[in-house]
């Protein structure tokens, strides 16, 4: 089937097409009820039971279609978000500047909304230096070379110390005297090898720049997967209820439900525990002087919540996965 003629109508939706979203993100989508069979080397796949395509795309690319409004909805990196936007709007700065009236990127750009954070996806984006050199800080930096895929991002930063060192006469690649070395991957080499005096690069466990001799000096952005739309979707009702959908399977992953008897002597004690999202429900029980509660707890708190019940005299705890929610 020739799907790229069968988008009319449909909302297109972006999904990372590899790399370390990617999983996260087809989980979130199963748990939101969107169905959809991926055809071998195939980057579009409809969705059966909703009128969408699915766009498998690289992360990195995914705020250009976004912020272009050719497709409306998409999850990435939120680093990969502001790399696009500082280069854009590098790119409308530097265009006024010279007065050129040559069209560029930014003209067809109307920009990228985050919609949530998803939670997944967590790393930094930092300034490394080799453990054994001669710098030890960022301004040190300055006027030397350094590696990076996130070329925006590292020419607003060094930009920014350049001013604050009172070198540069303001922002912009062409005005910057530290030249940054754009690479499209394995930037940790970079150092070793003699391109770079320093690297802009991701960093999640720290093991890759540790195995590389090198170590943090600051740090660019921090990030996480998002959810992101177009400033004008094609179907607004439709992008909010996927996101609502999603919002909801990331609730569910996120909370267990407590449930446990105490009694009715304890009840402020146990509230105050258990406080839930919006408040916990308290029912009464049969036995006299006795409640049951049950209430939503963040999932990396329940085993302190749990010694804590206990210490109240809470009996009966029961911890509960759940499976999908919509809460307000
Ligand atoms: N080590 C990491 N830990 C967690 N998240 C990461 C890590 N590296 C990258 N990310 C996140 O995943 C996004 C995609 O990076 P990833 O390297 O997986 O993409 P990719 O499309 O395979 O790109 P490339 O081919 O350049 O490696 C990044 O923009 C960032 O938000
Ligand atoms: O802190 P860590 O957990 O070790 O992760 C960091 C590494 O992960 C990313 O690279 P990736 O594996 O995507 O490879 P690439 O940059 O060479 O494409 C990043 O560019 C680092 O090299």
């Amino acid at each position: 089937m020739d799907l790229v003629n069968h988008l009319e109508g449909r909302l297109l939706f972006a999904v990372p097409k590899k790399g370390r979203l990617l999983q996260e993100a087809l989980n979130l989508l199963e748990g939101a009820d969107i169905q959809f069979r991926r055809e071998n080397r195939l980057d579009i796949a409809l969705v059966k039971n909703l009128p969408i395509a699915l766009i498998f795309l690289p992360a990195a690319d995914i705020p250009t279609f976004v912020g272009e409004g050719r497709v409306s909805l998409g999850i990435t990196g939120r680093d990969t978000v502001a790399e696009h936007e500082t280069g854009v709007e590098s790119a409308r700065r530097e265009r006024a500047e010279s007065g050129s009236t040559t069209p560029t990127e930014g003209d067809a750009h109307q920009g990228c909304e985050e919609i949530m954070d998803l939670g997944f996806g967590a790393c930094k984006l930092q300034v490394q230096v080799p453990v054994k050199g001669p710098y030890s800080k960022p301004s040190d930096l300055i006027e030397k070379n350094i590696g990076t895929s996130f070329v925006h991002l590292a020419e607003d930063y060094f930009a920014q110390l350049e001013k604050e060192a009172g070198i540069s006469s303001g922002q912009g690649p062409r005005k910057l005297k530290t030249k940054i070395i754009e690479l499209s991957g394995s930037v940790e080499a970079a150092c070793a090898l003699g391109v770079a005096d320093g690297i802009v690069d991701l960093v999640e466990s720290g093991e890759t720049m540790k195995a590389a001799g090198l170590t943090p000096i600051d740090t660019v952005v921090s990030s996480t997967a998002v959810l992101i739309k177009s400033k004008h979707p094609t179907n607004p009702q439709l992008v909010d209820l996927l996101a609502s959908r999603i919002r909801g399977v990331i609730t569910a992953q996120k909370y267990v439900l407590c449930q446990y008897n105490v009694h009715r002597d304890q009840l402020v004690n146990a509230v105050k525990i258990t406080p839930g999202k919006r408040a916990p429900t308290v029912n009464s029980l049969e036995e006299e002087g006795w409640v049951a509660i049950s209430s939503m707890v963040e999932k990396k708190k329940i085993a302190t919540v749990m010694d804590e019940l206990t210490e109240v005299g809470a009996q009966d705890i029961l911890v509960l996965n759940i499976a999908n929610t919509r809460t307000g």
